[in-house]
């Protein structure tokens, strides 16, 4: 089959679709993948398609922009460069025709729906989160099917649209163990470990909540990863400098081992991106989420999902300088809620979604 894959912007788009991606090359089958993405349009989803160890047969690139929430000067922009981006995802379909087209969001992919839509070529959106943003909403009006990471996300789409098939994800997920991820971090495996992320581009509320706390923490014995994002890398290290006892602290800019760093952990302090959905559930790891502010209604309702199934706690930005302490402490030590936490969470996962994924993809392309 020849299957055409878009994301665009941030990780929390591009895994997914890279994760599907995986499953359709190593079936053996033969499938000819192609990819679409931005150009010029901020998004890093080139490099890390060219990270990964998916061969596509081509890369396409289409000019988009963002025209909800901006400027009207931006808006305006935006719709010349999507009017330009038709053009472009016209012809690489022209070029690759595509029997079908996966699309996970960021929009860099309104451009390549509207191609689509003018070729006739069946279209599978994949929402990540639980509730869908503007760029899903209008992408979601051209598609056949959209497939979500859970059935709470049925109201917002025509009925008999959408097929809950769960998260997807990445290959090295299934085989990453607790103790090649201390190995990889260099963890004492008799220590508890706290992981701190703030979602693919780092979260600065979170690293400067986390970093007035690390001399408690590093006292009580805990180890932390630390990721900061890359935008908030310089200004974090400067702020953890003179760390009295820096031993258990291991700070990143970025990780592609997310995978062991999950396994090997017992608590995570994160943002609540749609992956908490997909990658906490699957390690059965116990969650303090913090939404995005600015993504705040989406984020607040992964957050919410997670917290209603006992998983996850929610801290909003405003309470962690309170609050953030005592409750990686209840987390971590009060061993009923901790097992109690982590059976829920893991009851949540799957480890099927991106084969769900595939399977749907090629049916409509057949
Ligand atoms: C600010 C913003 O708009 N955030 C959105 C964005 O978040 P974001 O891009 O942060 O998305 P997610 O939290 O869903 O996913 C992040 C992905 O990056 C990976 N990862 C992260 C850090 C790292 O060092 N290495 C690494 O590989 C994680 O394992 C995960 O697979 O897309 C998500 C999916 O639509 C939305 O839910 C979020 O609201």
């Amino acid at each position: 089959m020849r299957l055409l894959i878009g994301a665009g912007g941030t990780g929390g788009h591009v895994y997914p679709a890279l994760a599907v991606a995986e499953v359709l090359h190593k079936s053996g089958d033969g499938h000819e993948l192609t990819f679409i993405g931005t150009r010029g349009g901020g998004g890093f989803e080139k490099q890390l398609v060219d990270a990964y160890d998916v061969p596509f047969a081509a890369y396409g690139e289409v000019f988009a922009g963002p025209i909800v929430g901006v400027n009207p000067l931006r808006a305006i922009s935006s719709m010349v460069k999507m009017g330009l981006g038709v053009l472009q995802a016209w012809q690489f379909m022209g070029r690759h025709k595509p029997q079908a087209i996966l699309l996970t969001g960021g929009w860099a992919n309104v451009p390549v729906a509207l191609a689509a839509r003018v070729r006739g070529i069946p279209m599978l959106v994949y929402l990540p989160d639980i509730e869908p943003g503007s760029t899903i909403r209008v992408l979601s009006r051209f598609a056949e099917k959209v497939a979500t990471t859970v059935d709470a996300s049925a109201p917002f789409f025509k009925p008999g649209q959408i097929v809950a098939t769960g998260y997807p994800l990445r290959g090295a997920f299934m085989t990453a163990t607790r103790e090649e991820g201390q190995a990889c971090f260099g963890l004492d495996p008799a220590r508890k470990t706290l992981l701190i992320t703030g979602g693919s581009r780092g979260a600065r509320s979170i690293n400067q909540a986390v970093e007035a706390i690390l001399p408690d923490l590093l006292a009580d014995g805990i180890q932390v990863i630390h990721i900061t994002g890359q935008l908030d890398w310089d200004r974090s290290q400067a702020a953890t400098a003179d760390l009295p006892d820096a031993t258990l602290y291991h700070p990143l800019a970025y990780s592609d081992q997310m995978h062991l760093a999950y396994a090997a952990s017992d608590l995570a302090v994160a943002r609540a991106g749609a992956s908490t959905l997909g990658e906490l559930t699957y390690y059965g790891l116990p969650g303090i989420l913090v939404p995005y502010p600015y993504a705040w209604r989406y984020q607040r309702v992964n957050a919410d999902y997670l917290a209603e199934h006992s998983a996850a706690v929610r801290l909003d930005d405003e309470q962690m300088a309170d609050t953030l302490l005592p409750t990686i402490r209840r987390l971590m030590y009060d061993e009923g809620t901790s097992v109690q936490m982590k059976a829920a969470a893991k009851a949540l996962g799957s480890a099927h979604g991106a084969q769900n994924i595939a399977d749907l993809l090629l049916e409509m392309a057949q």
